[in-house]
């Protein structure tokens, strides 16, 4: 496997004293799908936010990030963002008086480097059809399934080198839940690293490559999708998921 993109290590946060995580390790690979599975509380979007330098709070984060070489845990989002590390947030459109066009034009453009594919709208209508034909509707008037749409677009725009996903599946049908599951693989056919949250476990493993549970903060399994989806601790999660 080519080295890792992203490299997380000894990331710990806490909320008002309360240790929400506790990871040792995570590395992402170019090309590579790695998903993050638990049950409600374990720290799933603590994980994925705490790397993009984003939170709701005021939480207390701790450890290394870096990115394609360089550390960036001590940089404000905005700049994780400008270096390529990009989170597409929980099924929320980013402008909801704004048009889909207008939406995707406002992206931060990023300058193109090694390593990073930039897209340019028309790239983003090749990807997701849908999202063309509604170019002209307002965000706020998206399904869900577009709403994710359009957020992964606006990331891709700001040429990702690692894409976070914080459960794109969430309220969608399963049919769309198989399409944006489907278009992150082929994305990360291009080389790009993703890195996706997904309280959907059946439909993961379908993508991803390796798969790492988390529990009240830590991680307790990490393996290859298939061997770690036979886990008696995931059938418990995913059961814990689709009881929710
Ligand atoms: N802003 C916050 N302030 C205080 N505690 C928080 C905050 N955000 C999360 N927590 C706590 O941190 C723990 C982890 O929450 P987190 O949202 O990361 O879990 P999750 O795995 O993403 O859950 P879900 O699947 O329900 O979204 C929980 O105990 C939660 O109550």
């Amino acid at each position: 496997m080519s080295e890792a993109v992203l490299d997380v290590r000894r990331l710990q946060v806490a909320y008002a004293g309360n240790r929400a995580l506790d990871l040792a390790a995570l590395a992402v690979a170019p090309g590579e799908v790695v998903g993050v599975v638990g049950a409600n509380g374990a720290g799933k979007s603590t994980l994925v936010n705490a790397i993009a330098g984003w939170s709701r709070g005021a939480p207390r984060v701790t450890g290394e990030i870096t990115l394609a070489g360089t550390r960036v845990d001590a940089w404000a989002t905005h700049q994780r963002v400008r270096a390529g590390l990009v989170l597409v947030p929980e099924a929320r459109v980013a402008f909801g008086s704004m048009s889909v066009d207008e939406n995707l034009c406002a992206a931060f453009a990023a300058l193109a480097e090694p390593g990073r594919r930039v897209y340019a709208r028309d790239e983003v209508y090749a990807l997701f059809p849908r999202l063309k034909e509604r170019r002209n509707h307002l965000g706020s008037q998206l399904s869900g399934g577009e709403r994710q749409m359009l957020g992964i677009g606006r990331a891709l725009m700001m040429g990702p080198r690692v894409l976070l996903l914080d459960e794109p599946s969430i309220g969608l049908a399963p049919k769309m839940v198989s399409q944006v599951l489907e278009t992150l693989r082929s994305l990360a056919g291009t080389g790009l690293a993703i890195l996706l949250v997904e309280q959907n476990v059946r439909a993961a493993i379908e993508v991803v490559d390796r798969l790492l549970l988390l529990e009240r903060g830590r991680k307790v399994l990490e393996g290859p999708a298939r061997e770690v989806g036979e886990d008696p601790r995931i059938a418990e999660a995913y059961l814990g998921a689709t009881a929710a």
